[in-house]
């Protein structure tokens, strides 16, 4: 089954059911295309709140950006409609959910399920960044996993090309932020979610982010890189953390280099 590849989708054409969940600016819920079954997740926009966030450009570029994105490990999105007062998003359905309602249930992940993710992770950037497309917004929220077990990269809500300097202010946690979106140089590049990718891999193993504090104190222990990694972290993964958290954005260590670090391989048996 697929979704039709014909531009023209309405409500009609889909059977809406369960709420999946909240996500940015909307309800999503599962649904069921009526002709050929294809089940997918539809997000419901207001208007309204688009127009009151400002969000509109920030939507319309998303889309275009991920309209020509296919990649395992990124969500899909396949169309999108709208009526008089919604916009709807035709996305893919990523069958066992949201990823940071397993980590907060499990704690933390091992270090073997953590590297597999950072290892789809480290894949699913190397393509976002061969086509010029920051995400920016790297975090566990924005994470989700499919029916086998793969991570899916999703709301591309701040994505842009690069290089970009931010025009709209952040909302939401510091925890994710690198130090050169924080020390209002303001321009940034695809560095950004090598950061994030840092961040992400240590909340994984430890079940909390490395500079998480108030937010002034968060913020002054992000431009230092100052965090602790527990000795339970074992030290081929400190040793990946350390070298993704460095201040200096052109110091850290590349994606391709990522896929092949020690910790990556001795967990993630290469294809036979
Ligand atoms: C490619 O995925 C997106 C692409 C774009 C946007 C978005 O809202 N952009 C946006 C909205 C307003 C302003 C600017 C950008 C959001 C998503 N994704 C989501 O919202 C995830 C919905 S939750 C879910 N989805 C599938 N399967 C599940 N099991 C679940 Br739970």
């Amino acid at each position: 089954r697929s979704m039709p590849s014909s531009r023209e989708f309405h409500l009609g054409m889909f059977e809406i059911g369960r709420p999946l969940g909240k996500g940015k600016f909307g309800r999503v819920y599962l649904a069921k295309e009526r002709k050929n079954g294809f089940v997918c997740a539809l997000k419901v926009l207001h208007k309204s709140e688009l127009q009151q966030g400002k969000v509109e450009k920030q939507l319309r570029r998303e889309i275009e950006i991920q309209s020509n994105l296919r990649h395992p490990n990124i969500l899909r999105l396949f169309g999108h409609f709208h009526d008089s007062k919604r916009v709807f998003l035709i996305l893919e359905f990523a069958g066992q959910g949201e990823l940071y309602k397993m980590l907060r249930k499990v704690g933390r992940f091992s270090e073997r399920r953590a590297a597999e993710y950072i290892a789809q992770m480290a894949a699913a950037l190397q393509y976002l960044h061969k086509k010029h497309v920051i995400h920016r917004d790297i975090k566990p929220e924005n994470i989700l996993v499919g029916i086998h077990g793969e991570i899916k990269i999703s709301d591309f809500g701040w994505s842009v090309h690069a290089p970009n300097s931010r025009r709209t202010t952040m909302c939401g946690t510091l925890d994710y932020l690198p130090p050169e979106m924080l020390n209002g140089s303001n321009y940034h590049n695809e560095k950004v979610d090598l950061w994030s990718l840092g961040v992400l891999t240590y909340e994984f193993l430890v079940g909390a982010a490395p500079f998480e504090d108030s937010p002034v104190e968060t913020q002054r222990r992000i431009v230092r890189a100052d965090m602790k990694i527990p000795d339970f972290v074992s030290l081929e993964a400190a040793d990946l953390i350390k070298k993704l958290l460095v201040v200096k954005p052109d110091q850290r260590i590349p994606l391709d280099e990522v896929a092949k670090h020690p910790w990556i391989l001795k967990h993630c048996a290469p294809k036979p």
